[in-house]
């Protein structure tokens, strides 16, 4: 027996004659915490669901802990329920006639560990302590905020002590302050119970302050799974290129020169960082703002806006020589007109 808490092999899966899940195979191990991300439609709760067993796969197995739960072939299917996992989608799916505790109480499985009803209290309680929702037990679910709904359906989604944890979007809807705060909570909450946890979001920011790992998903597969510096450091796409900060694209043409790849510019050959498949010709490129900065001789700039953020200036320029307007960040107020150049790190290149 391996230590995979969840191993997907081959999962398929079309909606109304759609693929969409094309052979996905994955294993994640106890205590990771791993990003789905994906563009809209991706098919990233779809993936999800099928985890939870409350959709099925048209081929391919799913297996918890190393026992077969979903295999349409062998005729294998073991209903959400008795799948042990936690999950909290984006609609917190509270009883809107039990209290805060309640709500937790109710999610405690009755032959579970926790026979006795005081021990059931006590666990509740000890799950309302790691949400910090002190105070506001008894309180019925319209009586709470979005944010504070949302950490009785994390506290439910706990109360089984899962040992993978399913959260669709769960931050979303969540003003900044709240889901900062959310955010680092699921993070410690997660590490604390050494639960792995299956995360579907947009948000960029997530990637930095929740992964252990990011699946990428586009066109049904999974296109990068990486780490988060892996992700920065070697964007498999234009889309995880964005993500991970890279403004874009002005075309280039990609040449191959002693061994390294770059294109002519007015600065002479500019290098890149190449990433997947890449072949001599028309190329769209990407580069981040801190991979921007100001030279003597380069690209001339014209600045045409900016803004304080973080202790430095986020500069937009016009570089009238690529028809192009890119960002830099500068720590003072930079001249009108200057020359710009770029750090192969932070420039990508992809086929048009
Ligand atoms: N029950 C269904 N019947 C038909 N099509 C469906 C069904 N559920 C999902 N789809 C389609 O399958 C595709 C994947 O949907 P899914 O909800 O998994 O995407 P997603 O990546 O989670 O999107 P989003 O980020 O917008 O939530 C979409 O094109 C969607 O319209």
């Amino acid at each position: 027996m391996d230590d995979n808490i969840l191993t997907l092999d081959g999962i398929e899966k079309s909606h109304a004659r759609t693929k969409v899940l094309r052979g996905i195979t994955l294993k994640i191990p106890r205590g990771q915490f791993v990003l789905l991300m994906g563009a809209s439609g991706s098919g990233k709760t779809t993936l999800l669901r099928i985890v939870a067993g409350l959709e099925r796969p048209d081929s391919g197995s799913v297996a918890l802990r190393s026992v077969v739960v979903d295999n349409p072939a062998g005729k294998v299917f073991v209903p959400p329920e008795r799948r042990g996992l936690g999950m909290v989608f984006q609609d917190y799916a509270l009883w809107p006639h039990l209290t805060c505790l309640e709500n937790i109480t109710a999610a405690i499985p009755s032959r579970s560990l926790f026979k006795a009803r005081s021990e059931r209290m006590e666990r509740a309680r000890s799950l309302v302590r790691d949400v910090s929702l002190e105070g506001l037990e008894e309180r019925y679910p319209a009586q709470l905020s979005g944010g504070q709904q949302q950490r009785v359906g994390l506290a439910r989604a706990l109360a089984a002590r899962p040992d993978l944890l399913l959260l669709d979007e769960p931050l979303s809807g969540l003003d900044v302050e709240i889901r900062g705060r959310m955010r680092d909570n699921i993070r410690q909450l997660v590490r604390k119970t050494s639960c792995s946890a299956l995360f579907v979001t947009h948000d960029p920011v997530d990637v930095w302050r929740l992964a252990d790992r990011v699946l990428m998903l586009e066109e049904g597969r999974i296109i990068q799974d990486a780490t988060p510096d892996t992700l920065y450091g070697c964007p498999r796409s234009p889309r995880i290129a964005r993500l991970t900060g890279a403004e874009g694209a002005f075309t280039v043409t990609l040449q191959k020169r002693d061994m390294q790849w770059g294109f002519e510019s007015v600065t002479g050959f500019q290098p890149v960082t190449p990433v997947g498949l890449i072949t001599e010709g028309p190329a769209r490129a990407y580069i981040r703002p801190e991979g921007v900065r100001q030279i003597n001789e380069g690209y001339v700039a014209r600045r045409i806006d900016m803004t304080f953020e973080a202790g430095r200036w986020r500069v937009l320029w016009h570089l009238p020589q690529l028809g192009w307007s890119l960002h830099s960040l500068e720590p003072e107020i930079p001249p009108e007109q200057t020359c710009l150049a770029f750090d192969a790190r932070h420039l990508f290149v992809y086929p048009v």
